[in-house]
């Protein structure tokens, strides 16, 4: 229905037959980024702009009191992802794209894992597998090699054995060995869901949803359902039986599958980590709790490799990318990071005192948001009030997408946007900044269950990889990043760098 935002007056471009809006993405000649920056601007006075996303009218909420108010005062209008995230058997049952009722219960069961006291026992399992990293290097270096690498490879095989061995329950080894199980299952991963036939699964359930579910097309391959089965029920029998205990989120896992699992929190007030989401509180009081089956829990296990892996790969890349080009703040960083003793051993308060270290990571997520947009599913009516009296009704079963790149990249709101200035975040800085203005893990009760854990494995790595290195652009070094032209928030570019033992 062409007609459809002229009817209920909200500002939209005319959309062409199947792809709507999306030519550019279908022609692989625009990124998302592209295309919502442009309408972005164009539409900004009104607050919100429509667009067809393929077949469906879809909403652009652009102001960021609207966006505060759907999701966090009206979230219950919004309390979903949109419904083309159903699209496989295993990955519909995540906590991302579950929904309602069952949602609330995933999400109020898994939320005591990722508090600041759970993340505090896990940052010990971290800190051996950082150090590793680290050795590793030295041992390249040392074998004549030179570390002039592909950073997004070395760094997802990081991150793969951080979330190995604190998410799922065994020490990682990706890092000396590409071949391991767990490195080609997420490899496998990242194929089914970014590959070419994945990214033609993704179009056609978001195209034509019937013929999808018609041929029962699933997104995620064998391997990788008995890879995860296999860690994470087999595992838990096994705990269960042997008494076994190790702190990682399995054994969070276990015991927030028998509700045992308590929401602490320890005092957080004197430490600084501005990017992380606060929980809230989603249960329904006095509703029984949903009950879970075994697929329930393994397709837990398997969103936490899927929904962290890239995310904190990409954050981590482009983190030394912006330092390897202003020196400045790399020295600045750097000198933080020396008035630490023994690094090797730091601590989880002494990491998350470092306000510098924070600023950094707070502006690369502001300039490179790992997830640039995010969107909701409307699943009850919604009065969407604009100024002057004006309101906009929004059906239910309508898709609601928020434009966080382009808002992280208004003038508006961050001066000089393309330049990389962790001063944005100092404490006299951040009492100014526009709130709904910085979502780099989203906002609200739906935002990122992992924050803490990502930010935390992070300036982790970081902090131990400057305290030997130096990072400095290479040859290869792209001067500039482009985004690939689909959805994905993925660059064009290959990132490479060189690390340079630091001289102490
Ligand atoms: C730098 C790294 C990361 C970034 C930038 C990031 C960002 C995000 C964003 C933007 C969302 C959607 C929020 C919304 O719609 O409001 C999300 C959801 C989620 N993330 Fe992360 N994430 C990161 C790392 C991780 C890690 C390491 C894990 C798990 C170990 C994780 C688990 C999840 C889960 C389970 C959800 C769905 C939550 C729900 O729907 O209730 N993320 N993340």
């Amino acid at each position: 229905d062409h007609d459809y935002f002229k009817k209920i007056n909200v500002p939209f471009d005319r959309p062409l037959p199947l792809v709507g809006n999306l030519l550019g993405i279908v022609l692989q000649k625009e990124s998302i980024v592209e295309i919502t920056t442009r309408n972005y601007y164009k539409y900004k006075d009104y607050k919100v702009y429509g667009f067809f996303n393929f077949l469906q009218p879809s909403f652009m909420i652009t102001d960021p009191e609207l966006i505060k108010k759907i999701t966090i005062k009206d979230f219950d209008h919004f309390l979903n992802h949109i419904e083309a995230f159903e699209i496989d058997r295993l990955f519909s049952r995540t906590v991302f794209a579950m929904r309602d009722k069952k949602w609330r219960d995933m999400r109020t069961t898994l939320s005591p894992i990722f508090t600041s006291s759970k993340m505090k026992i896990m940052f010990g399992l971290l800190g051996e597998q950082s150090n590793d990293f680290v050795k590793f290097m030295h041992e390249q270096v040392e074998s004549g090699k030179n570390l002039n690498v592909e950073v997004a490879e070395i760094f997802s095989r990081y991150t793969a054995d951080a979330i190995s061995t604190a998410a799922l329950g065994f020490k990682g080894e990706s890092v000396r060995n590409e071949k391991c199980e767990a490195y080609t299952i997420l490899k496998l991963m990242q194929n089914n869901f970014n590959g070419s036939l994945g990214a033609l699964k993704f179009l056609l359930a978001f195209t034509l949803p019937k013929v999808y579910k018609f041929f029962d097309i699933q997104l995620v391959g064998k391997e990788v359902n008995d890879f995860f089965k296999r860690i994470v029920i087999d595992e838990i029998n096994l705990r269960e039986k042997k008494n076994f205990y190790r702190p990682d989120m399995i054994q969070l896992l276990l015991q927030a599958r028998k509700g045992q699992l308590k929401n602490e929190e320890i005092n957080e007030n004197d430490l600084s980590n501005f990017s992380a989401h606060t929980e809230f509180d989603v249960s329904l009081k006095n509703e029984k709790m949903s009950h879970f089956e075994d697929l329930d829990w393994i397709a837990q296990g398997f969103v936490m490799f899927g929904a962290g892996f890239d995310t904190s790969t990409d954050l981590l890349q482009i983190i030394c990318y912006e330092l390897s080009f202003n020196k400045n703040i790399q020295n600045d960083l750097i000198a933080e990071i020396d008035k630490i003793d023994a690094v090797e051993t730091i601590s989880y308060e002494t990491l998350h005192k470092m306000k510098f270290l924070d600023m950094v990571v707070s502006e690369t997520l502001r300039k490179w948001p790992p997830a640039g947009q995010l969107d909701r599913c409307c699943n009850k009516e919604y009065k969407l009030d604009l100024e002057n009296g004006k309101s906009v009704i929004i059906e239910k079963g309508k898709n609601v997408f928020l434009p966080v790149y382009q808002i992280h990249h208004d003038p508006d709101y961050y001066t000089e946007p393309e330049k990389f200035n962790p001063y944005r975040f100092s404490d006299e800085n951040k009492e100014n900044l526009v709130p709904g203005t910085f979502l780099p893990f989203g906002i609200g009760p739906r935002a990122c269950l992992a924050s803490r854990f990502a930010l935390m494995s992070v300036k982790l790595i970081l902090v131990k990889i400057l305290n030997d290195f130096k990072i400095e652009p290479c040859e290869k070094t792209p001067a500039k990043l482009t985004y690939q032209a689909n959805i994905n928030f993925k660059f064009n570019e290959k990132i490479f760098l060189n690390f340079i033992p630091r001289s102490k």
